[in-house]
């Protein structure tokens, strides 16, 4: 069974139901303060949170702390590494990520259910979706307005749109380019995301449909 981190850092809050989600998923996970060490284990997940109270930018000072270089050799050696929000934000910020993650374009904290339209189903997060699938998450976040002045490096996985799959301005809740709600690197084994699909991992959540990034990627992690 493979076995993955939770990174917490001082000011994390979504441990425990990250750590939840990927064990109904099928997964071990275990907490893991940042101080310690990541070895032997087959991926990382930096769950979502305010760490380090979003001091200078959302991210900006867990994404230089150095259990952040293990993440990197794991994600050389193409094991799985998500973020989600507060994760995505430190994955930008340590540049395993390309792009960066500014204010919403309205500037306050969000909360709220979204649709996502899954555009690549071919990471190592997105194997259990169809392509084109339109699934149903909370976001979360004040800092969630994705830019990056070069696409060819990312691949463009999740997108805010409607219950439709329309991709247009009305669904795009935080001035995203694209709409762009989660990316990977080229070779998908490194996603981001803003919406919690652990917070949308059972029906009493009023969600299931964030339990496959974890499946999809426990899956991954067996091969
Ligand atoms: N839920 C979260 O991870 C919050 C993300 C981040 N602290 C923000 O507000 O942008």
């Amino acid at each position: 069974m493979p076995k993955f981190a939770v990174i917490v850092f001082p000011g994390t809050n979504c441990d425990f139901e990250t750590a939840e989600a990927i064990k109904k998923a099928g997964g071990k996970a275990e907490r893991v303060w940042y101080k310690e060490s990541l070895k032997d284990f087959d991926g990382v997940v930096l769950p979502g949170g305010f760490s380090y109270a979003d001091y200078l930018r959302a991210g900006a000072i867990s994404a230089r702390a150095e259990i952040m270089e293990e993440v990197k050799e794991l994600a050389k050696d193409g094991k799985p590494v998500l973020g989600i929000c507060n994760g995505f934000q430190i994955l930008t910020e340590a540049k395993l990520l390309s792009g960066a993650l500014r204010p919403n374009k309205i500037p306050r904290f969000l909360c709220r259910w979204v649709y996502l339209r899954v555009a690549d189903t071919e990471t190592a997060f997105t194997g259990f979706y169809k392509e084109g699938e339109v699934i149903r998450m909370p976001i979360a976040h004040a800092e969630g307005n994705y830019y990056t002045n070069d696409l060819s490096k990312v691949r463009i996985v999740f997108q805010y749109s409607d219950e439709n799959g329309n991709i247009n301005e009305e669904a795009n809740p935080n001035g995203s380019i694209l709409n762009i709600a989660g990316i990977s690197n080229e070779k998908g084994n490194v996603l981001g995301m803003m919406p919690h699909p652990e917070r949308a991992s059972d029906r009493w959540l009023g969600s299931e449909d964030g339990l496959r990034v974890f499946k999809s990627m426990v899956e991954y992690a067996k091969r």
